[in-house]
């Protein structure tokens, strides 16, 4: 997406001009996140759509929604349209048993529209985003459309998670000896990234619960109180203690699976 942006008068000739990016992988990994950051990194405008809040019961109103938010997009440029939960907008034609065809209708206006960008500006991105890519029309995937897919998975290294809760506990006041790499190699390996937002947030939960039972118990009647609230290693360990992963097991392996399948196919 840089480059183009970058050098628009290189990438003004060629073939083909532009490709899609599909991220897949478990719910709670961070697609979302990762589109977001994308879109800030490159000064791009960010418009995040749902699958299924464009599919309408009325004839011909699902269609008109996919050609709207292209045409919002194309009103808010430099821009990227971020398609959350893709396979519930563009399933499989022929597959999806609405006896009105609606969603091959969708999937047929999502490919005109796409084709569309081919010929139309350089500054205007799809970003798509699916737990079961394998049930996206094939067509979607297609070269100049979502042809770019890539694995947004479970990093169960300590040292990555390490960084994750530094960044999810930066705004947060820890107790000096805090060790983030001893909480991250505590965390089960199957934790996702909503997880861990999950386990700093009850951390913080924790810590200000025990605050504000010390204040009621403090019987000093002093005006001046310390409200500040110091998260401390042992609000982690109890959370870990309660929490259980969102993810199981076997669930991640199932979603190791398809991206072999999908890494496998030369995507
Ligand atoms: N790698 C990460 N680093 C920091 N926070 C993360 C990370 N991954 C997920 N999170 C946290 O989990 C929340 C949910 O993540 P996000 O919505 O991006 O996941 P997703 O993969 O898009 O999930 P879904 O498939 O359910 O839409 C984020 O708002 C963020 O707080």
């Amino acid at each position: 997406m840089q480059l183009p942006l970058l050098h628009k008068d290189l990438f003004s000739s060629g073939l083909r001009k532009r490709s899609g990016v599909l991220f897949y992988g478990p719910p709670g990994t961070g697609k979302t996140l990762l589109a977001k950051a994308v879109a800030t990194e490159c000064s791009l405008n960010f418009l995040s759509v749902k699958g299924p809040e464009l599919i309408n019961m009325y004839i011909g109103e699902s269609e008109k929604n996919v050609r709207d938010i292209f045409q919002k997009a194309r009103s808010a440029r430099p821009c990227v349209i971020f398609f959350d939960e893709l396979d519930s907008l563009a399933p499989a034609r022929g597959a999806s048993g609405d006896s009105g065809g609606v969603m091959d209708r969708v999937v047929s206006q999502m490919l005109a529209e796409i084709d569309g960008l081919n010929d139309s500006t350089q500054d205007l991105f799809i970003i798509g985003a699916s737990n079961r890519p394998d049930l996206i029309d094939p067509a979607l995937l297609r070269p100049g459309r979502f042809d770019k897919l890539l694995y947004v998975g479970v990093n169960s290294e300590a040292s990555y998670r390490e960084r994750v809760l530094k960044a999810l506990t930066r705004k947060f006041k820890l107790k000096e000896d805090i060790s983030l790499l001893s909480i991250a190699k505590r965390c089960p390996p199957n934790f996702t990234g909503a997880d861990m937002y999950a386990l700093c947030a009850d951390a913080w939960f924790h810590a200000a619960k025990r605050k504000a039972l010390a204040s009621d118990s403090d019987s000093t009647g002093s005006d001046e109180m310390d409200v500040s609230i110091i998260v401390e290693y042992e609000d982690f360990l109890k959370v870990l203690g309660e929490i259980s992963p969102s993810l199981s097991m076997a669930e991640l392996k199932k979603y190791e699976l398809l991206r072999e399948q999908f890494e496998g196919s030369s995507r």
